[in-house]
């Protein structure tokens, strides 16, 4: 298990993270939000060991996770990172970088993992292609799987899937995840993006000013995001009346308090978004069909399906 007790962390005077504590267990996963520059990353490298600790603690199992006043070589063999910089070896094909620290002593379990990883992360047709010619969405792909390579206890990554097309992303996310949770590898993954939280990550965790927020399933907040933060990171939302609806929820309706104007609609794929104005605040829901601007509506919250 990883215990992270008591967390704090400055880059010179600036703090960054204060009095963080979770845990995560073996093969769980969980995801770490929150808006550019709240310091995911830096919680990512700390993990690994890059920074010195000054105050807090850092544990996988009864090994202390320290940074390089402690460690010539930074990180552990227990734990692997895949961050934004790939690292990787551009002259040698993607398969030598991926089999590059599997033992040679037995070749053809080298050549059977290398080949279950290629699988992973659907690169079968560039196996043999150096990595300096690949694009940077397949260099992402050879980093993740050259990570789990010498199987991991833990896995930590950084905007995993940031430079991968979106033909490929869920399909990728689902050979990933599902993989990890085969093997038991713990991951914790840093992201803005909900389709890497939703349906896959067991626990998610809110970093704003400094601290946790909160740290629940994504079903538990999706349902009830308490903040306008955690249900931004979801969907478009309107704090109404002090409660966060998001914008498939509102409805229109023959007559409520709700009174508003259509101030534009944008084409969303399978429905309409309708931006209209209700009082002073502009308000954002779904509807089916395009509605034209200065049309007068009623609005009422959606009946949920068992009729709360
Ligand atoms: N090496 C560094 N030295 C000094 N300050 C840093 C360093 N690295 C990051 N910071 C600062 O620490 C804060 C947290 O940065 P970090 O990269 O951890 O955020 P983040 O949540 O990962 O952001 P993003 O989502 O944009 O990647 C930012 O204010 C950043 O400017």
């Amino acid at each position: 298990m990883l215990h992270v007790k008591n967390l704090t962390f400055s880059y010179s005077k600036k703090i960054i993270l204060k009095h963080l504590n979770f845990t995560v267990e073996k093969g769980e996963h969980l995801a770490i939000i929150g808006e550019s520059g709240c310091g995911k990353s830096t919680l990512l490298k700390l993990l690994y060991g890059e920074y010195d600790l000054k105050k807090g603690q850092i544990f996988w199992d009864d090994t202390e996770i320290l940074g390089p006043e402690h460690n010539l070589v930074v990180g552990y063999d227990f734990m692997k990172s895949v961050t934004q910089e790939f690292d990787l070896m551009p002259f040698i094909s993607v398969e030598e970088n991926i089999g590059k620290y599997l033992s040679n002593f037995y070749p053809e379990e080298k050549k059977k993992r290398t080949a279950e990883l290629i699988k992973v992360v659907e690169l079968e047709s560039v196996a043999k292609t150096k990595v300096k010619l690949l694009s940077g969405g397949q260099k992402q792909r050879v980093a993740l799987a050259r990570s789990l390579a010498k199987q991991p206890e833990i896995l930590l990554l950084d905007e995993p899937f940031s430079h991968i097309d979106n033909f490929k992303k869920q399909s990728l996310r689902r050979n990933i995840f599902s993989y990890l949770k085969e093997k038991n590898i713990a991951c914790i993954v840093a992201t803005h993006d909900k389709n890497d939280v939703l349906g896959f990550a067991d626990q998610m965790m809110l970093l704003d000013k400094k601290v946790i927020v909160v740290k629940d399933t994504p079903e538990t907040l999706y349902k009830d995001p308490k903040t306008p933060l955690m249900a931004s990171f979801f969907e478009e939302f309107n704090v109404i009346n002090d409660e966060i609806i998001y914008a498939h929820e509102l409805t229109i309706v023959q007559s409520s308090p709700l009174k508003a104007k259509v101030i534009t609609s944008y084409f969303n794929g399978r429905n309409y978004l309708i931006k209209a104005k209700l009082d002073s605040q502009d308000v954002i829901f779904e509807h089916d069909i395009h509605l034209e601007n200065n049309t007068e509506i009623y609005l009422s919250k959606r009946l949920s399906k068992a009729g709360k």
